[in-house]
């Protein structure tokens, strides 16, 4: 069984977020070891200059940076990373287990995005399109995607 694991910052807010993606999760298990961490997201003011919102994406980038294994596969979710449709995700994800990589893991930025540091442990950039999702709200669309590929590799009628 492949792990995979997203690591996301701060903890989740609203219950609809939290259902969803303890249902996505659920219905994930059956085929993967599916793990959250959440790293603790840096107290900020609401204005920061840019010195600071490097400082705070840098604090957050260690701690995220830190839950990571030198031997996973890491996609890193950045706006500016590479799309791609759902059936090329789940065949990467194909791929990646056939040639023994079992352990992938999603990176989500906090609310000002991912290190420079974090950008380059990635093995990919991963974008879900040019617009700015909210980061919790990411990791509910995130998971149901992973699903997704689940099923596709599965022959699901789920994606259609
Ligand atoms: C609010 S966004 C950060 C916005 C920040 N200005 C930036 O450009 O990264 C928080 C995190 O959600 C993820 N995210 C949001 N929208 C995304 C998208 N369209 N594609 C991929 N990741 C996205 C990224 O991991 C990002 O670091």
């Amino acid at each position: 069984m492949l792990n995979i694991k997203i690591i996301g910052v701060g903890k989740l807010k609203e219950k609809f977020l939290k259902d969803g993606i303890a249902e996505y999760s659920k219905r994930l298990s059956k085929f993967a070891k599916f793990e959250i961490i959440e790293v603790p997201d840096e107290k900020a003011p609401e204005k920061l200059s840019a010195a600071q919102m490097y400082d705070v994406m840098n604090k957050e980038g260690e701690r995220i940076l830190s839950k990571v294994k030198d031997k996973e596969y890491v996609y890193v979710l950045a706006i500016k990373g590479k799309e791609r449709a759902s059936e090329e995700l789940a065949a990467e994800i194909e791929q990646l287990a056939l040639r023994g990589d079992a352990d992938i893991t999603f990176i989500i930025g906090g609310s000002l995005g991912t290190a420079p540091a974090v950008n380059a442990r990635a093995n990919s950039l991963i974008s879900f399109g040019k617009f700015t999702l909210p980061h919790q709200l990411m990791r509910l669309v995130l998971t149901e995607q992973i699903y997704r590929a689940f099923m596709i590799n599965a022959g699901s009628p789920y994606h259609k």
